[in-house]
């Protein structure tokens, strides 16, 4: 039987079968984490009351053949992510009633319980006792909580399924492998019964709306899972002084927004929107041989934030063959302006004179609204064209009314607005030389499921105690 004797606060627990624990902190769903003191271990346990929640991936492995594992791990989530193979799952019989779930998986576990072997052989240390072990199953599986414990899946608040605001029906069956998905319109219809259930809410295009109110009403919540780089829509010092962890996905907006930026860069530049209107209008009779609009070869592009979607956009124009200038809190190393061709100019007056096309890449911050006002639009050439692919509050948007109306500036090729979308009357929509876009950054098939998937992996990891992949913090 594997018992716990618990002695004076802070101090070491015994197993019955020689092993040591500390507990180390006390989680805030009632579960207390142990770290084990046996030198070469390094494990760790989640304890729920009597219920042995979660132990360390490398299951009790000593530190030899802890990276194998981990690397093994790692590989096998990837390979089943990708659809080429099933997650394994190893299943132990209980004989004593605990239940243990062990992050392992095949290769990892065989490696680390042979390294266990030969560290127990060399140390003569005794060895966990198979028998008090209850289920190890998959790290790809979601384990970690009371509900799990009970082999159901962890529930996550989704607005709903389908347009106009709802997740996308091909996301649904992969969500649903993974968790128990509850809608908006089925949390107000049956408060009572959902509200304690909810671990964690996924935000999709900033719905659901994080507020006061939902907060208190959920009082289990442990994560908000956020699709795309932006947090500006999630209050994060609320959030967080009720506990909760926020999580977003960075690393996969980055291809799909920097490809939008250069597909307006272009329609721009080549009065797209105008062209299709001709070919396609019904009083078209013949095409204008004089019809012209700008080239972007050798044009001065100038992007103003400078971080992983900047890069992407500066990597990208540079294959146009445009001279690229940027702005930026911190000028970036020497090896990616050189990797880009892009020259820094520390203050933004200078890039606003200089460009052709000046693109907008920052998030939104207090420092960063209204950034671009009547002052910097006065500034940019008369035949510069603004981009705008961070957010509309980035932009004075009366002021750019005005510029455009009066030929401060040429052109304008918007993805964000405030609101979104823009009142129908709103001038914006009915000039000529602006091109507005519903906010398509990272609006593929790819991008998307790339966001699902990691949204669905910070869940997990915040639910399981693990290291969360990307959490934002408010600072
Ligand atoms: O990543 C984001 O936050 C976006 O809005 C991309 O358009």
């Amino acid at each position: 039987m594997m018992e716990f004797v618990e002695s004076q606060k802070g101090k070491p627990i015994l197993l019955k079968d020689g092993y040591r624990y500390r507990k180390v902190r006390i989680n805030v769903d009632g579960s207390a984490s142990w770290l084990c003191l046996v030198t070469f271990c390094g494990g760790r346990l989640r304890l729920q009351g009597e219920t042995v929640l979660i132990v360390s991936e490398h299951n009790h492995a000593p530190d030899v053949s802890k990276n194998e594992a981990l690397r093994s791990v790692v590989e096998m989530r990837r390979r089943a992510e990708l659809g080429m193979e099933k997650p394994r799952q190893i299943i132990q019989e209980c004989t004593n009633g605990i239940s243990l779930e062990a992050a392992v998986h095949l290769p990892a576990y065989v490696a680390s319980q042979r390294a266990i072997e030969r560290r127990r052989r060399r140390a003569r240390h005794p060895y966990v006792d198979p028998r008090s072990v209850g289920i190890c199953t998959s790290p790809c599986l979601p384990i970690a909580s009371p509900v799990e414990a009970m082999g159901e899946l962890p529930v996550v608040l989704i607005q709903g399924i389908g347009d106009p605001d709802g997740i996308a029906e091909e996301h649904v069956p992969f969500l649903k492998k993974n968790f128990s998905l509850v809608t908006m319109k089925e949390l107000t219809e049956n408060r009572q019964h959902f509200r304690e259930k909810i671990r964690a809410v996924y935000v999709w295009e900033t719905k659901p709306v994080i507020d006061r109110e939902l907060l208190q009403n959920l009082p289990n919540l442990k994560v908000i899972a956020s699709a795309g780089a932006g947090v500006d829509h999630l209050a994060l010092d609320l959030i967080s002084s009720f506990g909760v962890k926020v999580t977003n996905t960075p690393l996969e907006v980055s291809n799909a927004t920097a490809d939008l930026a250069m597909t307006l860069l272009l329609a721009s530049a080549r009065n797209l929107q105008e062209a299709i209107q001709i070919a396609v209008s019904s009083d078209t009779q013949q095409f204008f041989s004089n019809w012209m609009a700008d080239e972007v070869t050798g044009a001065t592009l100038g992007i103003i934030g400078m971080g992983r979607v900047g890069l992407k956009v500066a990597q990208r124009a540079k294959a146009f063959e445009m001279k690229i200038l940027y702005h930026n809190r911190n000028q970036r190393k020497e090896e990616d302006e050189r990797a880009v061709g892009a020259t820094y100019c520390a203050k933004m007056e200078d890039l606003l004179q200089q460009s052709d096309f000046v693109m907008l890449v920052v998030n939104l911050t207090p420092e960063t609204c209204k950034l671009i006002g009547e002052r910097e639009l006065q500034l940019m050439k008369p035949t510069a064209t603004l981009i705008n692919i961070s957010r509309g509050g980035v932009v004075d948007q009366d002021a750019l009314v005005e510029a455009l109306q009066n030929g401060v500036i040429k052109a304008a090729a918007l993805d964000v607005t405030y609101p979104e979308p823009l009142p129908r009357a709103h001038p914006l929509l009915r000039m000529k030389n602006v091109i507005v876009t519903p906010h398509i950054g990272t609006a593929t098939h790819n991008t998307c499921r790339l966001m699902m998937q990691n949204m669905t992996k910070s869940i997990l990891a915040v639910l399981n105690g693990h290291r969360i992949p990307n959490e934002v913090t408010s600072n």
